[in-house]
């Protein structure tokens, strides 16, 4: 059990061999405290997202324990709703309108309330979407569809959000966008963020915390504590130090990477 009244994840000598023998994590070892907002940052199949998928209980652990907010992952997504995932593809159903999907998650739950379709509302205002509320997926691009699918992410109130590569697919301009965007999200909500990226820049700008992963098998390769206050501005990634922070977690993975080569 953990000693640390703040700790809400932790991993301890997690190791993941998967069915065709890959080992995608190899004794990771990692805690995470509430209202951090840290980064995975590494290469591709370095286990960012099976790291990611363990905290939400979607993938099981070959052999060490993965703890949220105390309990088992499974038991965390059944009981409560204190977890959301944001994926790359915004999922959306087409079908529905933005408001719809983001009340999905909360009628599949059984949660009809009057008082949620408020907070849906009042969410997707946040996320910038108050006059999209009754297009279709259809009407709105990559970026907005992006903001719909953190609206559903968040319209439950979860006290984690777990995103994986979330603004992966869109264009730089907009994914800057929505990074501003979202650490305002974070800074109101005060939620712990879970963020897997293989951008450092993206990292560095966003992030409380990086854990630099080393790929196959993916282990831990250091963690940079980003002190630049909050809140940031685009502006800031003309600051020395943040081109300083952004230069410690290049050097990071590359050094993660010629050790792979030489180990
Ligand atoms: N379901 C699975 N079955 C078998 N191997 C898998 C499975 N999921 C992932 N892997 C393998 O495990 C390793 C880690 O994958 P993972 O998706 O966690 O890495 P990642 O760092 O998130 O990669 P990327 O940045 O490319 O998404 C990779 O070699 C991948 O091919």
């Amino acid at each position: 059990m953990s000693t640390n009244p703040n700790e809400v994840v932790s991993f301890q000598n997690v190791s993941k061999v998967y069915n065709t023998g890959t080992i995608a994590l190899s004794q990771f070892d990692l805690t995470i405290t509430e209202g951090e907002f840290i980064s995975f940052l590494g290469p591709s199949g370095c286990g960012k997202s099976t790291a990611l998928r363990m905290v939400a209980g979607l993938s099981e652990a070959t052999s060490g324990h993965v703890q949220v907010f105390g309990k088992t992952p499974k038991e965390i997504i059944q009981k409560t709703n204190d977890i959301a995932f944001v994926f790359q593809d915004a999922n959306l159903l087409p079908w529905r309108t933005v408001l719809d999907n983001v009340l999905l998650p909360l009628e599949l739950r059984g949660s009809t309330k009057k008082s949620h379709k408020e907070y849906a509302i009042e969410v997707l205002e946040m996320v910038g979407l108050k006059d999209y509320l009754y297009a279709y997926p259809r009407e709105l691009s990559g970026g907005m569809k992006m903001r719909v699918s953190i609206a559903r992410a968040l319209a439950a109130k979860p006290k984690m959000l777990l995103m994986d590569e979330p603004f992966a697919a869109l264009d730089e301009i907009t994914r800057q966008t929505l990074q501003v965007d979202l650490l305002n999200i974070w800074q109101k909500e005060k939620t712990t963020i879970l963020f897997v990226t293989h951008n450092v820049y993206e990292a560095v700008f966003l992030s409380s915390r990086i854990a630099v992963m080393s790929s196959r098998p993916g282990k831990l390769s250091s963690i940079i504590n980003v002190n630049l206050p909050f809140p940031r501005k685009l502006q800031v990634r003309t600051d020395k130090t943040f081109t300083d922070y952004v230069d410690i977690a290049a050097h990071s993975l590359e050094n993660s990477s010629i050790r792979r080569e030489l180990g």
